[in-house]
């Protein structure tokens, strides 16, 4: 039966993006597949630790412990490495040794991904794009974490390489609004001049829009009118 609404279609993840900065990360191992979750987490601003005998680093790891990116823990797995910790990343070559990871995280109610066993993971990582404040994650949810990789690989292709850029700029503008702006009443307001702006703003005029075009283009706020490019650019003339 088709309804207004939209179909439900179950077996799918929750994507979320989620925070978080200054939350103890536990990275258990210290191969190549862990140099992967390190550098997804750090580029989170989490703080890191890697429990992993020194012998078993990989040049990456090695690396991020040299530059006290991460704090090393030079042994394996023990229990008392969760006290304090708000997830734990696990990619180690002894399947027995990361069920009993994963079972005490359980019992800790420490969120955790056991690569590569999907039965043992609270979440999967994802193929991911980045670009500036711009992330992409592809999932498969377990069917294909190649053809993930291949789909984001065709997804990125088909961005503009100043997305990134574009979206910094609007970010810088979202945030000089809210001091032209700054009250609650006013969201609904703000947010559809906001929303104009982005629309009719092509991406390259984003791009292009420096502090003066934006000190400029707030000015039309207040009227509520959502001028063009080439409408700011005439106040910029005037200043010069
Ligand atoms: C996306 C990516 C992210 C990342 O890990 O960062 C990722 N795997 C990647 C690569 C990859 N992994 C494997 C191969 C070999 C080819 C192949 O098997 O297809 C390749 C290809 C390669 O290495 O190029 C082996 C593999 N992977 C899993 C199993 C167990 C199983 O399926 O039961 C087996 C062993 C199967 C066996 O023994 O035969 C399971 C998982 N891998 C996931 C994520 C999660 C689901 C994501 C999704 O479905 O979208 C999930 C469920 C859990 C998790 O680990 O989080 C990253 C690509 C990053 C990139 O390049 O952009
Ligand atoms: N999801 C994915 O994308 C993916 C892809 C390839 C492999 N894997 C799986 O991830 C796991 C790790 O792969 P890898 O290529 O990084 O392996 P690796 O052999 O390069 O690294 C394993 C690391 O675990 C360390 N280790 C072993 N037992 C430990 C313990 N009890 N405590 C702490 N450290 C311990 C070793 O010293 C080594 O550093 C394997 O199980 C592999 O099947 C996952």
């Amino acid at each position: 039966m088709s309804t207004k609404f939209p179909e439900v279609q179950g077996g799918g993840s929750l994507i979320l993006a989620w925070q978080i900065r200054d939350k103890h990360v536990l990275v258990v191992g210290g191969g190549e597949v862990a140099a992967g979750r390190i550098l997804n987490v750090l580029n989170a601003d989490a703080k890191v630790t890697v429990v992993c005998p020194a012998a078993g680093l990989n040049e990456e790891v090695a690396y991020r412990v040299s530059q006290k990116q991460v704090i090393h823990v030079d042994r394996t797995f023990e229990p008392q490495d969760l006290e304090g910790v708000d997830m734990v990343l696990c990619a180690i070559d002894d399947p027995a040794a990361s069920t009993r990871v994963w079972q005490l995280c359980k019992e800790k109610k420490i969120p955790a991904n056991i690569a590569d066993v999907p039965p043992e993971c609270d979440f999967y990582f994802g193929s991911m794009y980045r670009d500036g404040p711009l992330q992409v994650m592809v999932s498969t949810n377990g069917n294909g974490p190649k053809l993930a990789s291949i789909v984001r690989k065709k997804i990125a292709e088909t961005l503009p390489d100043n997305m990134g850029t574009a979206i910094e700029n609007t970010g810088k503008l979202r945030r000089k609004l809210r001091h032209v702006a700054p009250n609650i009443e006013e969201g609904p307001k703000r947010m559809k001049w906001m929303s104009g702006i982005c629309e009719s703003w092509s991406l390259e005029e984003l791009v292009k829009m420096d502090e003066q075009d934006m000190d400029n283009v707030l000015t039309y706020y207040a009227s509520g009118k959502v001028p063009t490019y080439a409408e700011v650019q005439v106040k910029r003339d005037v200043q010069s």
